[in-house]
Parts: C-alpha cells; sequence; structure tokens
C-alpha cells in the first residue's frame, strides 16, 4: 500500500473493543452534546430485525442511553417486518411515502437518504437488519471514533465474514463477494487512496449529519460505494475512519442476485468518474452502457450494431441458436 494508505490506515483504523465502556461513552456524548440515531433499512427481514431492534433498545437505549433515536426505514416490505418492528414501539416508515415529490424509488439507497429526513440525531448511523449475529458493538463501535474527535466524519465498519454455503455451513473468508470481485477493484483502479478501507460496501456505517447531507445517495446498491466516494472526494480521506466490528453474519443472497448489485456499483463508479474526470474514456464506455438494458435476470441487447459484436459468442447458445432457426436439428 503507498505511504499515504499506509499512514491512513494506521491513524484510522479502531477496535470496537477501544469503545466498550458505553458509561465513558456516554459522558463523552454529553460532553459533546451530540444526539445520535440509528436508521435500520429492511426489506423482507421478518427473520431477523426483531434481534437486531431488541439489541439495540436494551443495550443502547435501556441499558445505557446512548442512542437518542432509533427508527425502521422500510422498502414497502411484503413480510412481517414492520409489524415486528412497530410492535418494539420503533417507528416505521416506507421511505417510498416519505417526500414523494422526490421520487419513490425502489432500493436501500433511497431508504437511507430518506433516513436522513425522519430522524434528528447530529450523528446517524445505518445498520444492515439481515445480521444474524448482531452485537452492541456493530453500532458502539462506530459511535466511538465519531465522540472522540471532530476529526472523524465518517466511520464504516469491517469484519470477517464467513459466507453461509449450499450445505449450510459457515465458510471463512467468503463473504464480501460483492466486494471482492467489483468494489476493491475499482477502488485500486480509480480510487487507490481508498484502498486501505477493508470494508468499502459494509452495511454499519454513518456520521455526522451535516456532512451526510452534503454528499449524495443513489437510491439502490450503489449507495455504499457512492457515499464512500463523495465523503473521500468533499472531505478527505482522513475524514474517514473504520472500526473493528469482528465477525458479521448477514442473509448472503444467492450468487445470480448478486449481480445486479455489482451492476449497480460499477455503474455508480463510472458516473462519479465522468462527474471528475469526463475523460473520453469515460464519456466512451458510459455511450455504451446506455446502449444496453439491464434487466434484473439478464442483459438483453438494444442497438443491432451491438448484437453483431455479441453474435459470434451467441450462436454458441443453444437456445439463441433455436431462436433464430440456426439449428437444423431444432423441432426435429
Ligand atoms: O431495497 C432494499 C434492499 C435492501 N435493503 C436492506 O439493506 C440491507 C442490505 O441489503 P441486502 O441484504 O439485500 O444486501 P447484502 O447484505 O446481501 O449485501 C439489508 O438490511 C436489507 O434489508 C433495504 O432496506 N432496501
Ligand atoms: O459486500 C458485499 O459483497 C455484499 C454481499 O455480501 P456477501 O457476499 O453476501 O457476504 O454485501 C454488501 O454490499 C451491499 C452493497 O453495497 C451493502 O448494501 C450491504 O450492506 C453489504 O452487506
Amino acid at each position: 500500500m503507498s505511504i499515504l494508505v499506509d499512514r491512513w490506515f494506521a491513524e484510522n483504523t479502531f477496535s470496537a473493543t477501544e469503545f466498550e465502556n458505553l458509561e465513558k461513552l456516554l459522558a463523552l456524548k454529553q460532553e459533546r452534546g451530540l444526539t445520535i440515531s440509528v436508521a435500520l433499512p429492511a426489506l423482507n427481514e421478518e427473520k431477523t430485525v426483531g434481534n437486531v431492534i431488541t439489541c439495540i433498545q436494551k443495550n443502547l437505549m435501556q441499558d445505557v442511553p446512548l442512542l437518542d433515536e432509533l427508527v425502521l426505514i422500510d422498502s414497502d416490505s411484503e413480510d412481517r417486518t414492520r409489524e415486528i418492528a412497530a410492535g418494539l414501539g420503533v417507528p416505521v416508515y416506507i421511505h417510498q411515502q416519505i417526500l414523494p415529490q422526490y421520487g419513490a424509488r425502489r432500493g436501500k439507497g433511497e431508504a437511507l437518504w430518506k433516513s436522513l429526513y425522519v430522524t434528528s440525531g447530529d450523528i446517524l448511523l445505518w445498520v444492515d437488519t439481515d445480521i444474524v449475529n448482531f452485537h452492541p458493538r456493530f453500532v458502539y463501535g462506530l459511535i466511538g471514533p465519531l465522540l472522540h474527535s471532530p476529526r472523524w466524519k465518517f466511520v464504516k465498519g469491517f469484519y470477517r465474514r464467513p459466507l453461509r454455503g449450499e450445505d449450510g455451513q459457515l465458510h471463512p473468508g467468503r463473504g464480501g463477494r460483492v466486494t471482492e470481485l467489483t468494489a476493491r477493484p475499482l477502488i485500486n483502479l480509480f480510487y487507490p487512496q481508498l484502498s486501505g478501507i477493508i470494508q468499502p460496501l459494509a452495511g454499519e456505517y454513518g456520521g455526522r449529519r451535516e456532512v451526510l447531507e452534503r454528499v449524495q445517495f443513489t437510491s439502490g446498491y450503489g449507495v455504499e460505494i457512492s457515499l464512500l466516494i463523495d465523503v473521500f472526494e468533499q472531505f478527505g480521506l482522513d475524514a474517514i475512519a473504520q472500526v473493528d466490528l469482528e465477525e458479521r453474519v448477514h442473509t448472503n443472497q444467492p450468487l445470480d442476485k448478486l449481480s445486479k448489485m455489482s451492476f449497480a456499483i460499477i455503474q455508480t463508479v463510472i458516473h462519479k468518474l465522468e462527474k471528475r474526470f469526463g475523460t473520453e474514456l469515460v464519456k466512451n464506455i458510459n455511450r455504451t452502457m446506455k446502449t444496453m438494458h439491464y434487466e434484473p435476470d439478464y442483459f438483453y441487447l438494444e442497438v443491432d450494431e451491438i448484437a453483431e459484436r455479441f453474435r459470434p459468442l451467441m450462436i454458441e447458445l443453444p437456445e439463441y441458436r433455436q431462436q433464430r432457426g440456426l439449428d437444423e436439428t431444432a423441432g426435429a
């Protein structure tokens, strides 16, 4: 890693264990005169949302009143997610119903953006609701740097990420598939200063309201990479801290479902590059991107000349051959 990144890593990397004295953290919060909100994004998380909420309520609101506000920001779940949260006394919002005049899109990014509107804390943190092994450190670990110094304005969690395989077993180190195959390569290519961030897509993160109100939220899964790049570009690398939250086990989506997540992240990075560099390279990439339309399950090609470029490859696909009557055995 470059000297810049090495220095950043050494000065801006913490462990949640440094902040486990919650009484001390509460005293610091009162001394700083800051309020803290947590917003929980959720889409069909009935299996795990209840435990996340009760763990936060007991440890961080009842035993030690570190948090001033806890809300659920729901993406119009079709299961009992909202009912469970409401039953536990948590204010519930469906983000598509908040400020509809500014859009009512699908996606986690809109949930996080609109959570700014329905919360009031000086500090706002987000925690995924699909976490299976939730622990209060996922929250107090993030609060630590933000209370310790005004230097840190944005904090990302990091952790070991086992992946639950087809066999139902947890396989160490195989999680974070989009991080490893998409986000990290893009960061190393185009934003190497951020290469010391261990989990750039971590869903446990947040920062100071005055920062979060100045950065761009993309509506889908590109939100994490979008916020990271914007905070870096607008507030500098030293505004960012990262905290070791040890291990996170969450509901892993099947690989094919991560394709659209990866697409959203690539699209977001290209958009950022075009805004910043506007180079011919990016414009050409964008031109190509605009001629391809992404559907949840497959790419399809809208412009024939693009199809020509892919035809030699596609002709190998049996369904393509059949569809084009290229297979003399078709219908035999
Ligand atoms: O439209 C969406 C998609 C996801 N999520 C939440 O965002 C978090 C991360 O999403 P997901 O689990 O789909 O991503 P993964 O963890 O598999 O990367 C989870 O708490 C989801 O419930 C959300 O609130 N709205
Ligand atoms: O980091 C990743 O590769 C993805 C998928 O994780 P797994 O391969 O299921 O462990 O998970 C993250 O990415 C999403 C998009 O940024 C975030 O919204 C999630 O919170 C985060 O879990």
